[in-house]
Order: C-alpha cells, then sequence, then structure tokens
C-alpha cells in the first residue's frame, strides 16, 4: 500500500516528519505497526522505486519547510508578547511630542477621543499666551512713545489700543487660572525667545521678545495627570449639578474677548510692531508653537471643542520622560502593543535620555531644519541647527544604541520653505560648508542636510546601519500619517528580524 504524502494536510507533514524525519528507509522497523503501510511494495521496479524515494524526499522537503514556518511563526507571536519601543528624540521644539500625537491620532484614535475635550485648555492657554505677550510689547510701544524715547519711527497707535488693552487685561486672570488648573506640574521656563536670531559668529541675543512665555508639565505629573485632573473635575462638576467650574469661567471670558482678539490681531499698527520686532528677520509670531490667533473665530466660542488640527498644533513642552502606551486597535498587527518614549529636548533634560537607550528597538530623531539661522532658547550662544547635529552625531556614536534602527526626520520643511521663498536670509551664511555654487532654495538645502546627516551616520556609527531619512511637516497629519506608516512598518520588520523569522 502506497502513503498519501502531498495531499495530506498541513500538520500531518509536521508530524510525519517529527515521527520519522531522516532518511525514510532505514528507520523502517519490521515491529513498527506501521510497518506494512510505510513499506516499499516487495515487487518494486527500480524506476518505481526512483520514482517513490523521488517523491519521499520532496514531501520531506515540504514538511521541513512547513516546521521552520511553524517555528518562526511561534517566535515572531513570542516577539509579537513583546512590546515595540520606540525613543522620541531631538532638541526641544523639534516636533517630537507633535509626531507622538500623529501617531495616536492614526493609531490609537480611542484613545485621542478620550483625550479631546482636555486640550480645550491648552488651546485657550497657548491663545491666552500669544495675546498677552503681544499686549505686552504694546504696552512697552506705548510707554516708549508716551516718553518720547523711541528711536523707531513711531507706530500709529491711539486711545483706541489703550481701550483694547483694557478689554483685553482679563486675559491676564485667565492665563494665570488655566496655568495653575492644569496642575502643580506647571511651571514657567526660562526666557526663551522662540526664533531668536543667532549670530553668525559672535551671539546676537534677541532683547526683544517674539513669544509668548513658555508653558510646560513636568513628567512626574505629565500631562496625561493634568488631564486626568481636568476630567475629574468635569465630573465633580456634573455631580455638583452644573456650578460653573474654572474651565467654564474661562472658556466665556475668551468668548467675550473673542471680538477685541480679533481687533488686536488684524490691526495695522500692532502687525507693523509686530513685523519690526522681528518679522523683518524672517521671524513671524505664526511660525512659534501653539499660534490660535488666527482662528479665533472658531476657537472663542462657547462650545468651542478642539479640532484634530488644534490638537495637532497645541504646545506643550514635556519635561523629563514620558511613557505612551499604544495597542494597535485594528489592522494585522491588532493588540501589538508599542511604547513610545517622549522626552523633554532642552539640553537640562537631555541626561535622563540614556537610561532608555537600552533595549529600545527604534529611535525617531526629529532635527527642525527650519531653524538654521535661530538659537537654543536655552542658550542663545548655540545655533540650533548646529546643535542638532551634534547630538544626532552623538546618538549614532552610543555605543549601546549601535544596534537599534535609527529614523531620522527633517522636519519643519513647511517653515524651511517659507523662510528660504522670503529671500532675506541665506542659508550659507549660517552654514559655510553650504558653498556659494548651490542655490538658496529649500529643494537645495534639504538636499544638502540630508548628505550631512547621511555622512554623519556613516562616519559616527560604531557598525555599519542603514540610513532611514524622511522630510516631514509633522504639523500635517494627512502627509504625516503616511509617513508613519512606512516608519511602523520599517520598525516592525526590524522588530520580527529580531525573531530570525524575516
Ligand atoms: N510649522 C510647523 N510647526 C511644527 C512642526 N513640527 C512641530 N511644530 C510646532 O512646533 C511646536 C513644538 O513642537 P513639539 O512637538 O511640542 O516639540 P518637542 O520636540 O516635543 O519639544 P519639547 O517638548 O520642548 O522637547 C509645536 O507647537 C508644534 O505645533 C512642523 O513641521 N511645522
Ligand atoms: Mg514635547
Amino acid at each position: 500500500m502506497r502513503r498519501k504524502l502531498v495531499s495530506s494536510p498541513t500538520t500531518t507533514y509536521s508530524s510525519f516528519t517529527s515521527l520519522n524525519s531522516t532518511n525514510f528507509q532505514p528507520a523502517l522497523n519490521p515491529n513498527d505497526p506501521f510497518y506494512h503501510f510505510l513499506a516499499p511494495p516487495a515487487d518494486e521496479t527500480p524506476e518505481q522505486r526512483f520514482a517513490r524515494e523521488q517523491s519521499e524526499s520532496d514531501a520531506r522537503q515540504m514538511s521541513e519547510e512547513i516546521d521552520e514556518n511553524l517555528r518562526a511563526e511561534k517566535a515572531v507571536r513570542r516577539r509579537r508578547r513583546k512590546p515595540v519601543k520606540v525613543l522620541l528624540l531631538g532638541q526641544s521644539e523639534s516636533g517630537k511630542s507633535t509626531t507622538l500625537k500623529n501617531f495616536q491620532l492614526t493609531y490609537a484614535p480611542k484613545a485621542w477621543e478620550e483625550t479631546r475635550s482636555s486640550w480645550r485648555s491648552v488651546v485657550q492657554l497657548n491663545l491666552c499666551r500669544t495675546a498677552n505677550a503681544i499686549l505686552d510689547l504694546l504696552g512697552e510701544e506705548m510707554k516708549l512713545q508716551s516718553s518720547a524715547l523711541s528711536s523707531s519711527p513711531s507706530l500709529r497707535l491711539s486711545d483706541a489700543h489703550r481701550v483694547l488693552c483694557l478689554r483685553l487685561a482679563p486675559l491676564r486672570h485667565v492665563q494665570r487660572a488655566l496655568e495653575a488648573r492644569l496642575g502643580p506640574g506647571v511651571d514657567e521656563a526660562s526666557p526663551s525667545p522662540i526664533g531668536s536670531p543667532v549670530g553668525t559668529s559672535s551671539s546676537v541675543a534677541s532683547s526683544s521678545r517674539l513669544d509668548p512665555q513658555e508653558f510646560f508639565v513636568r513628567s512626574n505629573s505629565g500631562w496625561k495627570a493634568a488631564f486626568e485632573r481636568l476630567r475629574g473635575e468635569h465630573v465633580r462638576t456634573a455631580m455638583a449639578g452644573g456650578v460653573q467650574t474654572d474651565d467654564e469661567e474661562s472658556t466665556r471670558v475668551i468668548a467675550g474677548r473673542r471680538e477685541e482678539l480679533g481687533q488686536l490681531w488684524r490691526d495695522d499698527a500692532v502687525q507693523e510692531m509686530l513685523e519690526r520686532r522681528g518679522r523683518g528677520r524672517g521671524l513671524r509670531l505664526e511660525d512659534g508653537g501653539g499660534f490660535f490667533l488666527d482662528d479665533i473665530d472658531r476657537i472663542a466660542v462657547p462650545d468651542y471643542v478642539p479640532s484634530d488640527d488644534d490638537i495637532v498644533r497645541a504646545r506643550l513642552r514635556t519635561m523629563g520622560v514620558q511613557e505612551h502606551r499604544f495597542v494597535f486597535e485594528r489592522g494585522s498587527e491588532q493588540g501589538q502593543e508599542w511604547l513610545m518614549y517622549d522626552v523633554g529636548g532642552t539640553r537640562s533634560h537631555r541626561a535622563a535620555w540614556a537610561p532608555f537607550f537600552d533595549d529600545t528597538n527604534a529611535i525617531l530623531f526629529l532635527a527642525p531644519i527650519s531653524c538654521f539661522d535661530e538659537a537654543l532658547a536655552e542658550d542663545s550662544r548655540v545655533n540650533r541647527l548646529e546643535d542638532s547635529f551634534l547630538l544626532w552625531k552623538a546618538v549614532c556614536a552610543n555605543k549601546l544604541l549601535a544596534r537599534t534602527m535609527l529614523v531620522l526626520f527633517l522636519n519643519k520643511c513647511d517653515l524651511l520653505e517659507r523662510k528660504l521663498a522670503m529671500g532675506n536670509v541665506e542659508f550659507r551664511r549660517y552654514v559655510p560648508s553650504y558653498g556659494t555654487e548651490r542655490k538658496n532654495d529649500a529643494e537645495s538645502v534639504t538636499k544638502y542636510l540630508k548628505q550631512k546627516f547621511r555622512d554623519m551616520s556613516k562616519q559616527y556609527s560604531p557598525e555599519p546601519r542603514g540610513f532611514y531619512v524622511h522630510l516631514t511637516s509633522v504639523i500635517d497629519t494627512k502627509a504625516t500619517a503616511i509617513t508613519l506608516g512606512a516608519v511602523r512598518e520599517g520598525i516592525l520588520r526590524d522588530h520580527l528580524r529580531g525573531a530570525d523569522f524575516l
């Protein structure tokens, strides 16, 4: 009797192989109950024998392949149970938290939805800070004009501006209330002129602050903890029969000042003042984090609910290291857990990064390339692009990370394009190695920077590694979703390769 080999189900091959996985013939034992089924026919001709052995060999090979696949699948399952760990690195304001938000929006929509209402306070705080920063500058200008100390031509400021400042004064109280409500971790950063220009040789610290003071929460309380507190507050209010909360009070005051906020932002003299204070150098308040004055009519309303874009653009500085856990809600990786670590990027926080290097699958490194003419907020002597180069070098050279996948985002491409298109700032002035041959446009600059980061990776990595780079503007959620799709696949493939599967 002949055995059926090829048409048997997969598992049969597997168990068959384990019963008798080497050369078939010598393993046969006349006492084996299967002997009569497995033994070749007594009258087998040499051709039949050849055909039989051929077919047995094919079956054995197929069986071994199936066993191999089963082993690999098991390893992948084991590997899948292990979370994928990703660390987001880069200087402050490079876009790490914004990238994380994109990730959450794309892959954990339920968790995203849960935090939506809590972001309202952050957007309102960003808005108040910007408005109050403009009011501060306006106050300064008015003082200079009344004391006739101003050397620059006078702005056309009138009593209407004074009235506007008075009408908007309650926003200072709202700002303080929002900061206080977002928890004990809320603190003020040291003065940090966002986008202040850096000198090409000696430092040129900006004396005029264009930015609203920053707002951040510490990691030990964290914005998640701050949000929990806000949510608890909503629940308590509902249980207490709807007594007005601080949150509602802030919303009411902001909505009540919508007209004046619009007037302030659209005022010609205010625009001219901002122009003189920074725009002439290519710096725009709109380009700083958390700018919402353009959307005032939509945001300063009693029933304001932040849109996805609002949440992505809301600026909340990270302190220390925050862990974010994602479990894929759908798709082939459903149930796969990812742990993403978002770190504070200022210099004083970088020492906290190292303990997370061990056991990390991938690093997403963000280098904001529009900042080539700006100084670090925490040290006005340091050029921001130069700082990114140094950080990238340190990450590439780190021995603990020698086998970790590095993915580079050359971020803020939208701002780079806008800045260079203005035509009054030369990239080569800040990066002399750029030379005089190349054009001063975004395409040439990004090409140059890509090559520069690639060369550094090659030069400083302890062992050869791939170079994965993306040109990004992570406030663009649609484009970023596509980039993150590619990044996620790459990281996952690398993660599974660790299980010797691929
Ligand atoms: N225009 C533009 N703005 C961006 C881009 N990426 C980030 N931003 C804005 O820049 C600000 C800073 O981004 P964050 O993601 O908070 O920066 P971070 O790296 O987490 O900064 P730290 O927490 O201080 O380390 C935010 O308000 C973002 O909206 C970008 O590609 N283009
Ligand atoms: Mg952050």
